[in-house]
């Protein structure tokens, strides 16, 4: 169907810094050549200087005289046009507040959606056009030539999925170009009026960067994050993807304490470096067989048959993996704070502590990993499950025998023995 395919999905996740960028032509509107990459830019200057200015709750700002929170402007020639903060914007600020251009209804096909487009006012039509249009498969297009052909190009691109109702194409919010490591966030509410919030702090004239795929493949490694990304047709180029791999380490099987990472290299080919702690280096088979295991593990939590066992299972994957990791032992294992397995099944254990209405501190430890494994999913890891990052914590147990059940208890001690014998480590690390 052709809903599922053409709704890009940009969903929502989190912070961090973003991509860098070449050359800027801050938005008055006269500055741009062709050469945006997206075609029709000379039928649509005022583009650029609108910012927030035309947005809801923005025309008050406009009003005063204060400047947008995000402003339209020239990235580079191969990126094309992005947003960018002139002021700079606190996290948790929303930068701009926007009403759809164009919705699709669910099960909408590309056929009923140009017949849309042909009913459309010309104005609308115009603005819809100038957005970035990347070429798609060639026989989903068969049929569509001219405006119509566009059309469809922008609508793969630039749709934003609307919770619970189709697809949405937004004037501005749509200018926001991707990075895995985001520093703001797309909130479509059922209305579909989209509210683009800054995830973290933005500096004034950064980059505003949001991701176009889903938190789950924003955890996984850059691989997997390229390939989600093909569709959009260009290639990821920020801070993660040219970074070192932060989604692959093992913990060190010989010390039990060190990390191994996944390192990337066109060069000498990708391989697990030395343990960070006692520099021992196993055999790329053991750890990639090790790897494949825990993969296979995740894989199971799949079928739609266990759907409703998939977090009961996953707390209890979890818990072993930490008691495993605890105990040290002859097999390494993904780390908890730097492999995407470990992050996947907390996040599913934290679900279940959360549906069981217990364990609430101990919920938000567990999400509090991902978090540092990614600190931009920090603010929407917890949303879904409902559990606020900073709510307060609750009063401290009397006894660790009494109140904290027994569950918890094991996970902590864990922890905390973990912590310890890392810090010994570290320190004799530091004296030898
Ligand atoms: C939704 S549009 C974003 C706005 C677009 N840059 C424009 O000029 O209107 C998505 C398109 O922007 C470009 N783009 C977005 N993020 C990018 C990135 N990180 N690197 C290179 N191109 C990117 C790609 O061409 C992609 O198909």
């Amino acid at each position: 169907m052709f809903a599922a395919s053409f709704v890009p999905a940009w969903r929502l996740c989190g912070a961090g810094v973003g991509m860098t960028s070449a050359t800027r032509v801050t938005g008055t509107g006269s500055g741009l050549g062709g050469s945006g990459g997206s075609g029709t830019w000379s039928a649509w200057k005022p583009l650029l200087a609108l910012g927030i200015a035309k947005c809801g709750r923005s025309r008050g700002r406009a009003a005063r005289g204060l400047q947008a929170l995000a402003e339209v402007v020239e990235i580079s020639a191969e990126v094309g046009l992005g947003l960018v903060s002139p002021q700079g914007a606190k996290a948790g600020a929303v930068l701009i507040e926007e009403d759809p251009l164009l919705q699709t209804s669910k099960d909408e096909r590309l056929p009923e959606s140009a017949a849309r487009f042909r009913t459309l006012p010309q104005g609308t039509k115009q603005k819809l056009l100038a957005l970035a249009a990347t070429p798609g498969q060639a026989e989903k297009e068969v049929g569509f030539s001219g405006d119509e052909l566009r059309f469809v190009r922008v609508l793969r691109t630039n749709s934003v999925s609307v919770p619970g109702a189709g697809g949405a194409v937004y004037k501005t919010a749509c200018r926001a170009n991707h990075s895995c490591r985001p520093n703001a966030s797309l909130c479509v509410g059922p209305d579909a009026r989209m509210r683009l919030k800054a995830l973290r702090d933005i500096e004034p004239g950064e980059d505003i960067q949001v991701s176009y795929i889903g938190e789950g493949d924003l955890l996984r490694p850059t691989q997997h994050r390229q390939k989600q990304l093909a569709s959009w047709g260009f290639k990821c180029g920020c801070v993660r993807c040219s970074g070192p791999e932060d989604t692959r380490a093992f913990t060190c099987a010989a010390c039990g304490t060190g990390l191994m990472h996944y390192e990337k290299s066109e060069v000498s080919g990708h391989r697990w470096g030395p343990c960070s702690c006692c520099q021992a280096v196993l055999p790329a088979e053991t750890l990639r067989g090790a790897e494949e295991q825990w993969l296979d593990h995740v894989q199971s939590l799949r079928p739609e048959s266990q759907e409703a066992l998939a977090p009961v299972m996953a707390a209890a994957m979890y818990e072993g993996l930490c008691s495993s990791l605890a105990e040290g032992g002859p097999t390494a294992g993904p780390a908890l704070e730097g492999h995407w397995v470990s992050a996947k099944l907390a996040r599913l254990a934290a679900e279940e502590l959360v549906r069981q209405r217990r364990y609430q501190d101990h919920c938000r430890g567990i999400l509090r990993r991902p978090a540092r494994l990614l600190p931009c999913c920090a603010a929407t890891c917890a949303a879904p499950w409902g559990v606020q990052p900073r709510a307060p914590r609750p009063s401290p147990p009397t006894s660790r025998r009494g109140s904290w059940p027994r569950r918890e208890t094991q996970l902590r001690c864990s922890w905390r023995s973990r912590r310890r014998r890392r810090r010994i480590c570290c320190r004799g690390a530091g004296t030898s």
